[in-house]
């Protein structure tokens, strides 16, 4: 199957634990684009630092931000998740437990993200009547809007650029990207992601990160 586009998470998937960007995958992710394959960055990230990567690395698929909350494509920004519920939610965490959102959350538009500093097991007991989703990203917890999804979005982002998502190799590392992956027509979990995408995905990388990412594009693209 010739391969049309790759959909990528960024922290963890691109980035190592530092969220320094792997100069492996910058280049595997170049050398697709050459070849004419977009690629899209589907992140819990907010749109401006997803937009920024996106630039500098040189993709041309627009961006998923914030767990699918936000769509960034053909110059036009969607937003689609109600950050309503995730205030909800959080004024209640924190009146609870003492939270902390990530820094510049003013800028979060349609979810919430709070530091790793309570284990989520406890946060998502907390909030189990409350209608959000909980994301541990390993970077952040996230609390997102339940109606959307890095899948959901990516669906509705690849449809506007004439994508076929069953020709799209999907890219990442955590929880959040389970329901991404699960769109896809090729799975890819890299060496470091948890237990359940790994389970779900088609091919699982030797090598953990960006020079995962950059193995896999190997693997379906440049080389086929
Ligand atoms: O924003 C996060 O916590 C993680 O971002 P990611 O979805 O790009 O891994
Ligand atoms: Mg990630």
């Amino acid at each position: 199957m010739k391969i049309e586009a790759i959909a990528v998470d960024i922290d963890g998937t691109i980035t190592d634990t530092k969220r320094r960007l792997c100069i492996d995958a910058i280049k595997a992710l170049r050398d697709a684009e050459k070849l004419g394959i977009k690629v899209t960055l589907v992140t819990g990230n907010i749109l401006c630092y997803a937009y920024a990567t996106s630039t500098l690395i040189g993709l041309s698929g627009g961006v998923v931000a914030e767990n699918g909350g936000v769509i960034y494509v053909n110059d036009e920004v969607n937003v689609l998740g109600d950050i309503k519920k995730a205030k909800k939610a959080y004024n209640y965490l924190k009146s609870i437990y003492p939270v902390e959102k990530v820094q510049f959350s003013e800028l979060r538009v349609s979810e919430i993200a709070i530091k790793r500093t309570i284990p989520v097991e406890i946060i998502k007991d907390a909030l189990k009547d409350f209608d959000v989703e909980v994301y541990d990203t390993k970077f952040a917890i996230h609390l997102t809007d339940p109606k959307v999804d890095k899948g959901s979005s990516l669906k509705i982002l690849t449809k506007k650029l004439g994508i076929d998502l069953e020709k799209t190799i999907a890219i990442g590392d955590s929880e959040n990207d389970l329901e991404f992956l699960d769109v896809a027509g090729v799975k890819v979990a890299v060496a470091n992601a948890n237990k359940e995408l790994k389970e779900i995905a088609d091919y699982v990388t030797k090598k953990p990160y960006g020079s995962g990412v950059a193995e896999a594009i190997k693997k379906y693209v440049t080389l086929s």
